[in-house]
């Protein structure tokens, strides 16, 4: 029986809850492509003093104009830690990512500078702040800095290295993807004899973001080799992806077994392109039931999947946008349907529908739902779940 994606929801949040610590602290370095699971503040300013932009030389614009030239009476380097005061009449050379003298408000380039015993002249306009990298202009200390949920980039390095943050907070679930099929092969078999499992490689690697992903290849469609698979996984697998053999086939049978061995919590939801993916409990492990077509398949990981891990991980990590429909939309189908979206200058694009089209997949930058026999006008407000 298939219910209500109100009801799917629901009874996710109440069977799956965070029982484990499904996370670690690892080292940021091993950490590029992870989900970060806390919110990182700034620890100290970027820069943390005023800082020369350029090699040239820091004075007080007034100071200048009053007395047309200026005494030239140090150097300040980026190495420098004692950062003297300016007088009256004074000039300090700076060089690039040097600490300003206190009181200087300008930096005049070397290149613009006449230097005459020892004493400065100004050969362009100076006005007050130029080429000084004000404290905090980047990053204010106490900023957040990497969002929780936020996937760490290379980019990310370099700001937590120079705040002194080596360690993150990532997801520490072990998730296990399995195909069934008679007609296809592992992926990493270096000559498939059959039609290679294109999607398992897709969720795998999204899983990834959040612990380890292991594959457990391709299962014959026949129920004694899907019901042992099960079992061994069970028992190394924190959740599981079941991909394939959800719908209502002589050869369907992961739904059944899981009922023979566990729990199905429920078996589809009636929204048309997910409406076969199901969830269950073996024991405790989650397992979800992923249809064996690419934009089904993905857009219920999105759907379910998600929600479970969100659920075991006590963080959100699914990301939700509301945008404007680009075009007026009307659902034909029976039920209410499922659509890849790419999103343009804030207006959501709908893309071919179906449940199988890896080329509107690469296209799209999520999905959303829109209620069946219903004109949905351009610009309405819609929901798009975004893809991880
Ligand atoms: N008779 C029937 N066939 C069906 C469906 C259905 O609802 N009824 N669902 C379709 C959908 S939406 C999907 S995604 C695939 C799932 O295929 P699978 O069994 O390989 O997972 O089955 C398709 N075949």
């Amino acid at each position: 029986m298939l219910i209500s994606l109100e009801e799917a929801r629901k009874i996710i949040d109440i069977n799956i809850s965070s029982k484990y610590n499904y996370y670690r602290y690892e080292s940021i370095y091993n950490s590029v492509g992870k989900i970060i699971l806390e919110d990182i503040y700034a620890i100290k300013s970027i820069p943390e003093v005023n800082l020369s932009a350029m090699d040239g030389f820091a004075f007080k614009v007034s100071d200048y104009k009053k007395h047309g030239k200026l005494k030239i009476v140090g150097k300040l380097f980026p190495s420098s830690k004692e950062i003297p005061e300016l007088k009256e009449g004074e000039a300090y050379y700076v060089a690039t990512g040097a600490p300003i003298p206190k009181g200087a408000d300008a930096v005049v380039r070397i290149e613009a500078s006449k230097v005459i015993n020892n004493e400065l002249i100004v050969g362009e306009e100076v006005f007050e702040g130029k080429d000084i990298k004000y404290a905090g202009e980047d990053v204010k200390e106490g900023e957040l800095i990497v969002k929780k949920g936020d996937v760490l980039t290379p980019y990310h390095l370099g700001i937590l290295t120079y705040q002194g943050i080596r360690k993150v907070k990532i997801g520490n679930i072990k998730s296990c993807v399995i195909a069934s099929g008679d007609e296809i092969s592992p992926f990493n078999d270096p000559l498939p004899e059959l039609i290679p499992d294109s999607i398992s490689p897709i969720i795998l690697s999204i899983l990834e973001k959040i612990g380890k992903a292991t594959y457990y290849g391709v299962v014959r469609d026949e129920k004694e080799s899907i019901k042992q698979k099960l079992i061994e996984m069970k028992e190394s697998c924190d959740i599981i992806f079941f991909i394939g053999g959800s719908s209502v086939g002589e050869k369907d049978y992961v739904k059944k077994l899981v009922a023979e061995l566990g729990k199905l919590l429920f078996e589809g939801v009636s929204v048309n392109i997910i409406k076969r993916g199901g969830v269950g409990l073996l024991e405790e492990t989650p397992i979800v039931s992923l249809p064996g077509q690419v934009v089904s398949a993905v857009t219920v990981f999105h759907e379910h999947g998600l929600h479970i891990i969100s659920r075991m991980l006590d963080s959100e990590i699914r990301k939700f946008v509301k945008v404007k429909l680009g075009k007026d939309m009307y659902v034909e189908h029976k039920m209410d349907s499922t659509y890849l979206f790419r999103i343009e200058n804030g207006e959501a694009f709908p893309l071919r529908w179906g449940t199988g089209l890896y080329s509107e997949l690469i296209k799209a930058d999520g999905f959303g739902y829109l209620s069946r026999g219903k004109i949905h006008k351009r610009g309405e407000e819609i929901e798009i779940q975004k893809f991880l």
